[in-house]
């Protein structure tokens, strides 16, 4: 660990921390320690939106739209009102006399709760039944007669476009098409030079398709209404239980403090979560207009044909560079379908999110990114899926165009990447489109990762293959991606306006041990587990004395929520920050129980204690501090031991990684096989080496999820043909392999304890390193780009457009050998 930690010094009292912290066993920094929550987990005693149960409780399904473009002419309700313990149903027109017909999404569209005259998207929500158990409502739910005028759809964003398409937002003023918007960045003219001017230039198109998250846990929320109180409590599954609240709160024009969001265990978010749901109002209003708990919880096919999608970018990238591989400018334009509203899930000021970081590890003078938005009907989103916003396009982008011009120059994708890294020495780095990378060593974790996968003898044996016409081809696939993670600052980062900070408050107890309370929501990345390994290091408690708690909109500070790998660069520092504060007080304590004065106490790291200077026999422990806070306060001080940080980050912080992908793809069917998959991150110093560890397989195989499997697809009646687990393709443990995992430590230098987000780096960087590798199979053929997801089909049809396909007729002829003509056996 020792040349980690020398990288960086150790600031007096609190700057960032070595990456293990020597192990002084208490848990700290560095350490693996095991989850905490996973007690409750592997014990069956998990809390779910789906687990809560109140006396008199009520159960909602909700009447969706079998037309993805239609009017409504008429809702009959009757029948559904005969069904016996079925207690209402709902339509827009009641929700109106609330003002809840319609709420904004988080870009300030109006989507509808209900629909209010139009359909917009399959799927979508068209009316509410509420019963006494929920077979009853789902009995009630198809007793609703809804007569449809069916209009033409459009689904594809390009046809949208079109002159003569229908127009899907007739509820927009002024809208006459379904343009969505434009966006634009970097500096067009001077691109266009360095294109003019350049060796050579390359291009390729490709479609980031569209995906769904696809937790395990589908979205569900209990509204609660308690006329006694006046009190509307939800609980949901929320990635951001504060956010949810304030947007409740202006929605409803019930008073804040008079709503208390819960978000209790959350089976998996991946961004899936963040948006606000139509179910999720419903549910609230129904309760507060029955005043009897209103439970609504999604069918996985609901989940996956009416939430938030992500991505559906249909890119077109080029680089523009010298004879020996340096890049001068990038530019790149984008299409992108944002679905039936705009609904993306980004900060207000972001419309194509983070996107603009397209230059990604390397030295770019000059850039130029243009985008334009349409609206299809499909269901609504652009949600980061395991993404800070559109970075993952980003990255994509970037690395698959790094191979095409590897490949164009026939230079080694090695090579044009060390050529072309932002060197360390040049951090803090500004990028043409005005990022501000924090640190970085690109080229060392490339070198790890090139080690671990012994890269020369697969390049050689990918040769042999070559040489000798072998039944499969190797291909070897590269990314050195760069994330930016850790939304605010607030100044430039919002939700809804609320500027993205986030919180963390301690208590410490009179009897030594803490809670302590923050603003982020855990969704499975372990957070009660971590968060106590930031305050155990920086007070020198035993982590298994904290308990971390988070969910609750009554009890925890306001905090902006988990998404964007941002828990660990924000509500982290503030976790970190409140205990410096805690740690500054405990030392007017110590002095007053030593009888010494304050300025003598210093405290030691390693033993978790404070002394007074100079005299180490003389020192107290944070349980005594604890004890002297509540018991013997000194006269300088409040009593208690407690403080709360809102922490809004100077910057973003900047994982990055290298992952090596090697591949066998097979001439004769087009199925890829992974040899070899070697994933090296670094997100600044490490809280927990287990967790972290854990993140990277679950990103990894969500990486190849979108690299192999998965697409949400629609046919021309605007049907989803990609809307359940039959037909929406996830990954499972016999697609995945053995990943092998490294890392090297570059700290954040703005981080309290100089730690970078971690999440998603996964899944950002691996798609366009198996891309580039099946790709890499076929380049001497002349191949440039493969689609994903690759599947065997996509894959032969580029070998036999290569003429490397073995002849499909040998194929047959092979399957049939020994089969009669009527497919029996002739044996
Ligand atoms: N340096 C460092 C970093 C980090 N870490 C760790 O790791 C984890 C993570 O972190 P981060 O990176 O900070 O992140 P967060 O914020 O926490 O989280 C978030 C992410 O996370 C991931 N992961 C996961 N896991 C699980 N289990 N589940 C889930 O759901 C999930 N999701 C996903 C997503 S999608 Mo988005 O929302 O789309 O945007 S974003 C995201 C945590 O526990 C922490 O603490 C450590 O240790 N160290
Ligand atoms: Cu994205």
């Amino acid at each position: 660990m020792s040349s980690d930690s020398e990288r960086f010094a150790e600031a007096e009292d609190g700057g960032p921390q070595p990456e293990k912290h020597c192990g002084h066993g208490r848990g700290g920094m560095g350490e693996e320690v095991k989850r905490k929550e996973d007690q409750r987990f592997i014990t069956g005693r998990g809390n779910y939106v789906d687990d809560i149960k109140k006396p008199d409780m009520l159960h909602c399904e909700i009447v969706r739209s079998p037309h993805a473009h239609a009017r409504i002419e008429n809702i009959d309700k009757s029948r559904a009102l005969d069904v016996d313990g079925v207690v209402a149903v709902l339509t827009a027109d009641d929700l109106r006399e609330y003002d809840l017909a319609t709420m904004p999404t988080l870009m300030a569209d109006t989507q509808d709760v209900l629909v209010n005259d139009k359909v917009k998207f399959q799927s979508q929500e068209v009316a509410a039944v509420i019963a006494t158990d929920r077979y009853t409502a789902k009995d009630g739910a198809q007793k609703v007669v809804v007569d449809y005028d069916v209009l033409e759809p459009v689904v594809d964003a390009e046809k949208s476009l079109e002159d003569d398409a229908p127009l899907i937002r007739d509820d927009i003023e002024g809208q006459e098409d379904n343009h969505c918007l434009d966006w634009e960045t970097g500096d067009e003219e001077a691109t266009a030079e360095a294109f003019e001017n350049a060796d050579v230039t390359v291009k390729e198109q490709m479609l980031y398709q569209r995906l769904h998250p696809a937790p395990i846990e589908t979205c569900g929320a209990v509204g609660d209404y308690d006329p006694g109180k006046d009190k509307l409590t939800v609980h949901m599954t929320s990635q951001a239980p504060h956010i949810h609240r304030t947007l409740f709160a202006q929605v409803s024009g019930i008073p804040e403090h008079k709503i208390r969001i819960v978000s209790p265990d959350v089976g998996g978010g991946f961004g899936n979560k963040v948006p606000i749901y139509p179910g999720y109002v419903v549910a609230a209003a129904a309760s507060y207009v029955l005043e009897q708990p209103v439970k609504w919880v999604e069918e996985r096919s609901e989940n996956i044909q009416s939430t938030g999608f992500a991505r559906d970018y249909d890119m077109t990238g080029e680089l523009a560079a010298t004879d020996d591989g340096e890049i001068l400018a990038v530019r790149t334009d984008v299409l992108a379908d944002h679905g039936a509203y705009n609904a993306v899930a980004q900060p207000s000021k972001f419309p194509a999110g983070f996107f603009n970081i397209f230059t990604g590890s390397y030295d770019i003078d000059t850039a130029y990114g243009s985008l334009t938005a349409a609206y299809t009907n499909t269901a609504p989103g652009g949600v980061a899926y395991r993404c800070s916003f559109r970075v993952t396009e980003a990255v994509y982008l970037i690395e698959r165009m790094v191979k095409v011009l590897a490949d164009e120059l026939g230079m080694d994708p090695v090579e044009i990447r060390r050529k072309n890294f932002i060197q360390p020495e040049q951090f803090p780095y500004e990028s043409p489109t005005g990022w501000n990378y924090d640190s970085g060593d690109y080229e060392g974790a490339l070198d790890k990762a090139l080690e671990m996968a012994d890269y020369d003898h697969y390049r050689e044996e990918q040769q042999r293959r070559i040489d000798e016409d072998a039944d499969t081809l190797l291909g070897i696939g590269i990314s050195s991606f760069t994330e930016v993670v850790g939304a605010g600052p607030g100044k430039t980062c919002d939700i809804a306006g609320v500027e993205m900070f986030d919180s963390a408050e301690i208590r410490v107890h009179p009897t030594g041990n803490a809670t302590v309370r923050v603003g982020v929501q855990t969704q499975g990345q372990g957070h009660e587990t971590t968060f106590a390994q930031i305050v155990a290091e920086e007070l020198g408690m035993d982590v298994e004395d904290i308990t971390v708690e988070h969910g609750d909109t009554d009890t925890d500070p306001y905090g902006l929520g988990t998404y964007g790998s941002r828990s660990t660069p924000v509500a982290g520092a503030a976790a970190a920050v409140a205990s410096r504060k805690v740690r500054e007080k405990a030392k007017a304590i110590a002095a007053n129980e030593l009888e010494a004065a304050k300025e003598d106490i210093t405290w030691d790291r390693e033993s978790g204690e404070f002394h007074v200077a100079g005299a180490p026999d003389r020192s107290i422990s944070i349980t005594e501090i604890a004890a002297g806070a509540y018991m013997n306060h000194p006269s300088s001080e409040e009593p208690g031991l407690e403080a709360v940080n809102y922490y809004d980050p100077p910057e973003m912080t900047y994982p990055f990684g290298s992952y090596i992908v090697v591949v066998e793809v097979d001439r004769e069917t087009g199925e890829v096989e992974f040899e070899k998959f070697v994933a090296v991150d670094d997100c600044g110093n490490r809280i927990n080496p287990m967790i972290i560890e854990g993140q990277i397989h679950g990103g990894l195989a969500q990486g190849i999820g979108t690299a192999m499997l998965e697409h949400v697809t629609f046919d021309d009646n605007g049907n989803v043909t990609g809307g359940d687990f039959m037909n929406y393709l996830l990954p499972t443990s016999m697609e995945i392999p053995n990943f092998e995992t490294g890392h090297t430590v570059t700290p954040s230098p703005h981080h309290p304890i100089g730690a970078k987000g971690v999440g998603e780096s996964p899944t950002v960087g691996s798609p366009p390193a198996i891309v580039n590798a099946v790709v890499d199979a076929m380049s001497h053929a002349g191949i440039t780009h493969v689609e994903m997801p690759m599947t065997p089909d996509t894959v032969w049809e580029k070998l036999d457009e290569a003429g490397l396909a073995t002849d499909p007729a040998d194929y047959v002829s092979l399957e049939f050998e020994g089969q009669s003509s009527d497919g029996t056996a002739d044996d």
